[in-house]
C-alpha cells in the first residue's frame, strides 16, 4: 500500500477563458497535484495566478476545459447530479471577508444552522443544540447564537464561518485567504483553531494565500503557481529551506508579512 493516501487527485488539469475572439486567457494550464488525507496544502502565488480558479475546479464549482479531478476516488466530472451534490457536502469553503460571507439579516444560530436545516432536515431543537456545539468547537460562546454578524467581530464572524464550514462533518475545507482580512494581531489564533480543528476532525486543507508567512506556518506541502501553471511543489521544510524554481525564489525574497504571536508556537509544531 502506497504510504500517501489520496483524498484529491488533480490531473493535467486546464481551465481557459476565451477573451474577445482571437485570445484565449489559461487561467489553469496542465495542473497536477495530489493532496493526502489529513494534511493542509498551501497554494501560493501572485494575484491572479490561478489559485481561486483551480479552488472552485477541485470543489466542482466550475467545470474544466480538460483534465479532471477525483475527489476519494471518484471523478467529479463521472458524477450525477445527485452524487455531485452529496460530493459537495463534502467539500467546503471559507473565504476571505468573514463578516461580507454571513448573512446580515440573519442570526448566527440560523446562518451555522442553515446546512443542516437544507441537507440533514435536521429539526430545530436538535439544530439549536448542534449550532451550541459547533460554537464551542469554534471557541464562541453559545449566548453568541442569538446575535448578528455586525455584534461580532472580523474574527469572531471568520470563526462563525469555519463553524458553517464543518457543520456537514466535511473531509475537506478550501481556505481562500481565509485570514487575510482578520486583523494582523488576532491572524495566529484563527490559525491556530484551524490546525486545532484538523486535528481533532481529521480535516484535509487546500489553504489558498498569497502570504507566504502564513502558509509557512500553516501546511505540508506547498505548491507555487505562477500564470495558472504550478511551477514547484514541495514540503514546507524543502520548498522554504532550498527552493529550486527562480519564481519560488522571487517569492520567497519579498519580505514576508510577519505573523504575530505565531512563532512560539511554531516551535512547539
Ligand atoms: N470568468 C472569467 N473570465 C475571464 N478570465 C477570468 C475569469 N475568471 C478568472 N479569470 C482570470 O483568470 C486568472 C486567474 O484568476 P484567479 O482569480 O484564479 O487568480 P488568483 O490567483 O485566485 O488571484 P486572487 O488572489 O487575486 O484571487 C486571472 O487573470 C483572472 O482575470
Amino acid at each position: 500500500m502506497s504510504a500517501v493516501d489520496p483524498l484529491v487527485e488533480v490531473e493535467h488539469l486546464s481551465r481557459h477563458y476565451r477573451v474577445g475572439r482571437h485570445h484565449v486567457h489559461k487561467a489553469v494550464d496542465d495542473v497536477s497535484l495530489t493532496i493526502a488525507r489529513g494534511e493542509t496544502f498551501g497554494l501560493v502565488g501572485e494575484s491572479g495566478s490561478g489559485k481561486s480558479t483551480l479552488s472552485r475546479l477541485v470543489l466542482g464549482l466550475d467545470t474544466p476545459t480538460s483534465g479532471r479531478v477525483r475527489v476519494a476516488g471518484r471523478d467529479l466530472a463521472e458524477l450525477d447530479g445527485r452524487e455531485l451534490r452529496r460530493q459537495r457536502r463534502q467539500m467546503q469553503i471559507v473565504l476571505q471577508d468573514p463578516v461580507a460571507a454571513l448573512n446580515r439579516r440573519k442570526t448566527i444560530e440560523q446562518i451555522v444552522g442553515l446546512p443542516l436545516a437544507v441537507h440533514e432536515r435536521m429539526p430545530r431543537s436538535a439544530r439549536a443544540e448542534r449550532v451550541r456545539e459547533l460554537l464551542a468547537l469554534v471557541g464562541l460562546p453559545s449566548a453568541f447564537a442569538q446575535r448578528y454578524p455586525h455584534e461580532l467581530s472580523g474574527g469572531q464572524c471568520q470563526r462563525v464561518g469555519i463553524a458553517r464550514a464543518i457543520a456537514l462533518e466535511p473531509e475537506l475545507i478550501v481556505l481562500d485567504e481565509a485570514v487575510s482580512a482578520v486583523d494582523v494581531s488576532i491572524q495566529a489564533q484563527i490559525l491556530n483553531l484551524l490546525r486545532d480543528l484538523q486535528g481533532r476532525l481529521g480535516l484535509t486543507y487546500l489553504f489558498v494565500s498569497h502570504n507566504l508567512a502564513v502558509v509557512r506556518y500553516m501546511s505540508d506541502v506547498v505548491a507555487v503557481m505562477q500564470r495558472g501553471r504550478i511551477v514547484e511543489t514541495g514540503s514546507r521544510e524543502r520548498l522554504f529551506t532550498a527552493p529550486e524554481h527562480p519564481y519560488t525564489r522571487e517569492l520567497l525574497a519579498a519580505v514576508p508579512e510577519p505573523l504575530p504571536h505565531a512563532r512560539e508556537i511554531e516551535g512547539a509544531r
